[in-house]
């Protein structure tokens, strides 16, 4: 669905961009992260065609954003801007008007989009009054209008409390299903880790590394974590059953002992603390998080 290749941006001296390949498949929720300033926007505007790279090249749908074709390209695909600008005077309802004017959208769809997004009951509210959640909530039913194919989603929970999150990514799910294919940033690593289908992470306007969360971990061959709980805090038991394995540390910790290993002895481990048996009263893994992949990639 999107094809980048190459993509450089320059602003005079900057290197916002600096040769950038990127693919994202249809019906993908793809995750776009990094440091402020890595590129990302910059990324999201060129590929929107709202920017035009310094080189290279980014095909929608297999159609240059650079192209007289791009046009009807356009009109599938919603964005939702980081710092989405509304107008206070109207309503929740008018915004979603003037906005599919603009758009050529279908304006009779604004009522569902609101309580899709969770704001059927403040339709009729200025915006004015709203919270930055609910700024942020009517943000994104403006990027729904005219039931795009491709989103682009500028850092969207930016803003929202966990349970508006959770709602946010409930609807992601539900366009998901409908075949719709989403790129999003963020600065919450922890939220999209469990929940992206792939993700970039960018450095210095370029891709460090793109894959699925177990794939990145595994290419940054980081240690994990065991946690393990033992019957009578007989730490000595765990520490005598992993003496002959290369783990890299054994460390009491209040009730449990936290044994750190690489990858490729992860299965030893655990079957040399099933031999403990039921002195083993339970036991956890802890797989390195994508906080620690980022850095890895990205310092
Ligand atoms: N219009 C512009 N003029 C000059 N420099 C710009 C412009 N837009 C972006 N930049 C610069 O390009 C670089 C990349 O910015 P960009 O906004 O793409 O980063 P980002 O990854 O989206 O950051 P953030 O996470 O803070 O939103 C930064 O150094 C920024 O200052």
């Amino acid at each position: 669905m999107i094809e980048a290749r190459g993509v450089v941006r320059h602003f005079g001296k900057v290197q916002a961009v600096n040769g950038v390949d990127l693919c994202v498949g249809r019906g993908e929720l793809f995750g776009l992260i990094g440091h402020n300033g890595a590129g990302k926007s910059t990324m999201f505007k060129m590929m929107l065609g709202l920017l035009a790279p310094t080189a290279g090249e980014i095909r929608i749908d297999g159609v240059p954003v650079s192209g007289r074709h791009f046009r009807e390209v356009r009109r599938r695909i919603g964005y939702l801007p980081e710092n989405v600008v509304l107008y206070d005077n109207l309503t929740a309802l008018e915004t979603l008007h003037f906005f599919a004017r603009l758009k050529r959208a279908d304006a009779s769809e604004a009522p569902a989009l609101l309580e899709r997004v969770g704001l059927g009951h403040a339709a009729r509210r200025r915006v004015r009054e709203f919270s930055k959640g609910m700024r942020q909530r009517l943000g994104f039913a403006q990027a729904l209008l005219g039931r795009p194919q491709l989103l682009f989603l500028d850092e969207p929970t930016s803003g929202l409390d966990p349970e508006a999150i959770r709602d946010f990514y409930a609807v992601l799910r539900g366009l998901k299903a409908e075949g719709v294919t989403m790129i999003l940033t963020s600065h919450i690593l922890a939220e999209i880790q469990e929940r992206v289908d792939r993700l970039a992470i960018m450095a210095k306007g370029r891709v460090q590394a793109t894959g699925t969360v177990q794939a990145l971990r595994e290419q940054m061959d980081l240690p994990l974590w065991f946690e393990v709980r033992v019957a009578d805090w007989d730490f000595e038991a765990v520490r005598a059953a992993l003496g002959h394995l290369p783990v890299s540390a054994i460390e009491a910790r209040g009730d449990h002992v936290a044994v750190q290993c690489q990858r490729e002895a992860k299965m030893a481990v655990i079957a040399a603390l099933a031999a403990l048996g039921s002195r083993v009263l339970d036991l956890t893994v802890r797989e390195p998080s994508l906080e620690d992949v980022f850095f890895g990639f990205s310092d």
